[in-house]
């Protein structure tokens, strides 16, 4: 079933997912390559830069301590505290020269509402589960980076609370541009693939426990161009044997990667259209979402009168590294 001619002369009728283990090794070093510059060159605050204390919920998982990382080598304050699983609550956790104490999610409101009297202009970053995104946050200012959960009343707890957040499945700023791309020409373009079939693609580290939340925002892009989906139909591959073998994730990023393939094909089989962003690492969020905290404290600062934001605004205002 697997076609090794190459793509521009033939439309391939079977499965993308299966057209994967052929793209493999060859496609996944240059997708890759659209990661960012690894967190190390990077340089503590330059001048005209701003600090301000920023605390790092999940500090013990991939994303809260690549953030943590990123925070103090762009120069601001990591605050020695971050909420993290049942399990974990032994651990101190250093980042640079900051010994961070790992607490359980129920200090998440009574121990820690100190750090909000310490540190009022505190940005708080999550990278937890998805369980845990309808906690309350002790601290009003945040930046939400964890994903699943109930979204509707994540948007409507901060509405009515008035504070300021940020909240994004997606923080990495290539990524962003691809899904307001794909927004911009489901605007422009709606109906445009009538009658055409939609497969989606998407292969997260195994401990992922949700599905994307960026194929769903792409998704909702291709609905709008004329295609329905059934988010059951999608294939979510979280097995790393299937993901070295037939995905292509090069083995450093089984532990955390993101790769995505959407493929339209028209009734008749005369056409198709593929769609692909593959992203090893944690690097590419860690730097953005330091760009959204930093974003977010200018807005405060500001006293802007939008209160909720998205990873679109940051990079539209020129914040993204
Ligand atoms: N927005 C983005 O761009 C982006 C990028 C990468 C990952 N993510 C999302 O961020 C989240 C974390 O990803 P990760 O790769 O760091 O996962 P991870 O499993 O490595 O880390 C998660 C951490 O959260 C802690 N945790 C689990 N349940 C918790 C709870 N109920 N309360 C507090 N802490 C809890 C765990 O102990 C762990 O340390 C996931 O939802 C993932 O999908 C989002
Ligand atoms: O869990 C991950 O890894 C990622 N999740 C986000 C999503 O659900 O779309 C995107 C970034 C990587």
């Amino acid at each position: 079933m697997l076609s090794l001619r190459p793509p521009h002369t033939t439309f391939p009728r079977t499965s993308p997912w299966l057209r994967w283990g052929r793209l493999g090794g060859a496609a996944a070093p240059h997708c890759l390559s659209a990661a960012a510059p690894a967190l190390a060159r990077e340089t503590a605050a330059g001048p005209g830069s701003v600090s301000f204390p920023i605390l790092v919920n999940g500090c013990t998982g991939k994303m809260g301590l690549a953030v943590a990382e990123a925070a103090v080598l762009r120069g601001l304050h990591l605050v020695p505290v971050s909420f993290s699983s049942r399990e974990k609550v032994k651990e101190t956790i250093q980042v640079g020269q900051t010994d961070i104490r790992i607490c359980g999610p129920s200090a998440r409101e009574d121990d820690l509402s100190s750090v909000a009297d310490e540190f009022p202009d505190v940005i708080v970053v999550d990278y937890t589960a998805p369980d845990s995104v309808n906690c309350k946050q002790f601290n009003p200012l945040f930046v939400m980076g964890t994903t699943g959960g109930d979204r509707q009343l994540l948007y409507k707890s901060v509405q009515d609370s008035k504070n300021y957040a940020l909240i994004s499945p997606q923080m990495g700023k290539q990524v962003v541009a691809f899904v307001a791309l794909m927004r911009i020409f489901a605007e422009q373009f709606p109906g445009t693939y009538s009658g055409y079939h939609l497969e989606v693609l998407e292969s997260h580290q195994a401990s992922k426990k949700d599905t994307s939340g960026t194929a769903k925002d792409v998704i909702a892009c291709f609905e709008k161009l004329g295609v329905p989906y059934d988010m059951n139909r999608m294939v979510k591959i979280r097995d790393p044997e299937q993901q070295l073998e037939m995905v292509g994730v090069p083995e450093e990023h089984i532990d955390g990667h993101a790769f995505h393939l959407y493929h339209l094909t028209s009734s008749d089989d005369s056409a198709s259209f593929e769609f692909q962003h593959n992203v090893g690492g944690r690097s590419i969020y860690a730097e953005g979402t330091i760009d959204a905290a930093i974003f977010l404290h200018s807005k405060v600062q500001s006293k802007d009168s939008k209160r909720i934001y998205n990873m679109e605004d940051v990079s539209r205002e020129g914040y993204m590294r």
